[in-house]
């Protein structure tokens, strides 16, 4: 088990907006996960109001309202959680890979940053340790998501700020010409 997660930063969270996108299979792992991600981004002092919880039926379907989320423009980071266990054929691979590409595209095209806290395990020893055990995924996947939504909001006001330089500069191009 990796137990090297980075040390944690010391960020201000009070004013950082998450949405946080749960399924509800294998929920009382899921509900755990939930738990720690709501404990440690209270912690940073995120109000409860600045977080919205939505829950969808499996981790199949969390792509989807990522995206959606996302979307709104609501959120400086959006964190999936979902606990994939292995089963008798390949169904569990087949989420787990396609939901990690969706969410990496989903981060891409809206600026907004995605956790993948999709646990994927071989079985429910694997998926006891990591919620509730010795390693605590959802705390790292709390810590990731406030130190992702602190880059997102300085990189969107710096690209405003860029924006801006730029349209002053046609102006100014615009008066100089006349
Ligand atoms: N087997 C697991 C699933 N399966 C359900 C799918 O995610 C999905 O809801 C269904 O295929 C309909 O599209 N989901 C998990 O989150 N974890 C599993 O172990
Ligand atoms: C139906 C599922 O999502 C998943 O549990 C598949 O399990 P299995 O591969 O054992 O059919």
């Amino acid at each position: 088990m990796s137990f090297h997660a980075p040390e944690p930063l010391k960020i201000d969270g009070s004013e950082l907006y998450f949405g946080i996108v749960a399924a509800r299979y294998n929920g009382a792992y899921v509900d755990a996960l939930i738990e720690r991600v709501s404990a440690v981004l209270k912690e940073a002092g995120v109000p409860r109001a600045n977080v919205r919880l939505e829950r969808v039926p499996g981790s199949n379907e969390i792509p989807y309202l990522a995206t959606m989320m996302a979307a709104t423009r609501q959120y400086d980071c959006i964190i999936a959680l979902g606990v994939i266990i292995r089963g008798g054929t390949a169904h569990d691979e087949v989420i787990a890979h396609s939901t990690a590409s969706i969410l990496h595209r989903v981060a891409m095209q809206t600026e907004c940053p995605v956790i993948n806290g999709i646990l994927t395990v071989n079985n429910t020893e694997q998926a006891e340790e990591r919620v509730n055990g010795h390693a605590d995924r959802g705390g790292e996947f709390a810590r990731a998501a406030l130190e992702m939504a602190r880059h997102k909001v300085n990189y969107v006001q710096l690209l405003d700020e860029i924006d801006a330089e730029a349209a002053a500069d046609d102006i100014n191009d615009l008066f100089n010409k006349n």
